[in-house]
């Protein structure tokens, strides 16, 4: 499904994806985390091609999404900033979005589900954040196929509309989609994560479950698993070399 291979990517000097290898092979709810600044959003959009990368390659359906944008198609997107025309109603940017993807979509069950009525007439510039968020989750879930990228998806919302999200996620992996979700709330990974992706200095250093993670950090959950890891890790860094290959150890051989 989604095939990465040897990725990188720098900014200027800030080398930000130092090799990036990662195959999703089945469907499910796949959390990427790390810390902020850690490349979480740009391997997001290099899957999106959003972002160039300078090296590796990102295979998706089969497909190398290298010069070839027919694969968009298959994915959903919330981004985490979202930038339309500040005039635009939001009806008629629901109408824009689904002219321009020009395949059916369910927007009245999502426009329903957050109570988005009311605002259906107001300009963009007028909504509160967290509206406008409920507006980017319709724009994202209202056509349906088989690949979800949700960038930090609960910013601004209500305990109300998160939890409605949290369920509207979890509906969508039911039907057998694979869903890639960053965020910094660890609770919406606890519930919502079949596996989790961790991402520190450029390179994949855990992959696997949560019982996973917190075991092999010793944490008692989520949140302290992920400050151990960066208290030590982070600390350890200089020191932790594969004397042998003179390479930087994975989390799995430095918490074995
Ligand atoms: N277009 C760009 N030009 C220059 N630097 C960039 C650009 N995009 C991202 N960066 C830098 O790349 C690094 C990784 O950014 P990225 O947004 O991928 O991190 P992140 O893990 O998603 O962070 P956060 O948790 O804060 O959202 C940061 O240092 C950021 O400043």
């Amino acid at each position: 499904m989604i095939n990465i291979k040897n990725l990188k990517k720098s900014f200027g000097k800030n080398e930000v994806l130092k090799g990036i290898d990662l195959d999703i092979n089945n469907n499910g709810i796949f959390a990427i985390l790390g810390p902020n600044g850690s490349g979480k959003t740009t391997i997001i959009k290099s899957i999106l091609g959003l972002v160039v990368p300078d090296e590796g390659d990102i295979v998706l359906q089969q497909k190398n999404i290298a010069r070839n944008w027919k694969y968009r198609e298959y994915v959903n997107y919330l981004p985490q900033i979202a930038r339309f025309p500040e005039n635009l109603k939001v009806r008629e940017l629901i109408d824009m979005v689904k002219d321009l993807r020009n395949s059916p979509a369910h927007e009245q069950e999502l426009i329903e589900l957050f109570e988005l009525n009311t605002s259906l007439d107001k300009s963009l510039k007028n909504l509160s954040g967290g509206t406008r968020q409920k507006v980017n989750v319709v724009l994202s879930f209202m056509f349906d196929n088989p690949i979800l990228i949700l960038d930090e998806p609960t910013v601004g919302l209500d305990p109300v509309a998160m939890i409605r999200l949290k369920k509207l996620i979890l509906k969508e992996r039911k039907k057998g989609k694979t869903i890639l979700l960053t965020t910094h709330i660890m609770s919406v990974v606890e519930e919502l994560a079949d596996e989790i992706v961790f991402l520190l200095e450029g390179k994949i250093h855990f992959r696997g479950s949560l019982e996973e993670l917190n075991q092999r950090a010793q944490g008692k959950n989520l949140e302290h698993s992920i400050a151990k890891i960066l208290e030590n890790g982070m600390e350890q860094e200089a020191q932790i070399t594969d004397p042998v290959n003179s390479r930087q150890l994975n989390f799995q051989q430095r918490y074995a």
